[in-house]
């Protein structure tokens, strides 16, 4: 039985390469049960998205290792793929993949429900209650999810992965294609239901706000390589890196509000 604070996800010398130069190098991170918040920020191409993807076991690293509850993701029984699917969520920039006109949100949303109620995931909440913790209307819950803009799409795909109540959410810029104001809402309250719900979060972002108002723990991940790590605050304190000086410069008000 997982208890709070036992590894759910660790990576340890994570190498991955596409062609000859590799994307990730010698990556080590340690996502917990019931943990806080963790970041990853970097730049556009850093490696981000690869991160996400190995960590989830869909690219395979040329060197190190995944596990899930120490057993190693590429060599999980049929069983524990299951398991894992149900533990561990993603949620991609591009929301909902899906090209199918007849899915509605509703359908969409009662799938994750359905999803839950099987895997002994339930928390109480409804397909409304989804939709209204997203910020988007219950009316949404008729649309067809293909004429859904880029920000609904996103939010309806987060709303899919909480139904599902997992032991840990991977966000890849989950929240991009919506306004600040509602990105900052919806991260608030993101903030609350994970904590109460006692759902690890890795979100990878290149937006220090993002970060900012959902992590306290970071990592700075350049070139592949992760550069510096700690508490937002004290990273952009000590950044003697190049790459925490530029997310500082490119984001000045929120690096000046936290120093
Ligand atoms: N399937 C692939 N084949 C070849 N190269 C790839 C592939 N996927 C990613 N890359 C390259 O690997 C590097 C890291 O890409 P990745 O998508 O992980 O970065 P990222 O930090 O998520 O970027 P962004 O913020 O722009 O989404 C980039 O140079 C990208 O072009």
């Amino acid at each position: 039985m997982a208890a709070p604070g036992d590894p759910i996800l660790t990576a340890r010398d994570l190498w991955v390469s596409y062609g000859s130069e590799p994307v990730l190098r010698g990556i080590d991170l340690t996502l917990v049960e019931g943990g806080a918040p963790v970041g990853v920020i970097g730049p556009s191409g850093a490696g981000k998205t690869t991160l996400v993807h190995t960590l989830l076991g869909t690219v395979t690293p040329s060197r190190g290792s995944v596990t899930f509850r120490g057993h190693a993701t590429h060599r999980l029984g049929r069983r524990d793929k299951k398991v894992f699917h149900g533990a561990v969520r993603h949620v991609s920039q591009y929301g909902v993949p899906t090209h199918d006109p007849r899915l509605t949100a509703q359908r969409y949303l009662d799938g994750a429900l359905k999803d839950a109620r099987r895997a002994g995931r339930t928390h109480p909440t409804t397909v409304d209650g989804l939709l209204t913790f997203v910020a988007l209307d219950p009316a949404y819950a008729a649309r067809s999810v293909v004429t859904m803009s880029g920000g609904e799409r996103q939010r309806l795909a987060l709303a899919h992965a909480l139904a599902t109540r997992p032991d840990l959410i991977l966000l890849d810029e989950p929240l991009t294609a919506i306004d600040p104001g509602l990105r900052a809402e919806v991260l608030r309250r993101l903030a609350g239901l994970t904590a109460d719900l006692g759902i690890a979060v890795l979100l990878v972002s290149h937006d220090l706000e993002s970060i900012e108002r959902l992590c306290s723990e970071v990592h700075v991940l350049a070139d592949g390589e992760l550069v510096a790590s700690g508490r937002l605050r004290d990273v952009l304190a000590t950044a003697n890196h190049p790459a925490v000086v530029d997310l500082a410069e490119a984001a000045p008000l929120t690096a000046q509000r936290l120093r």
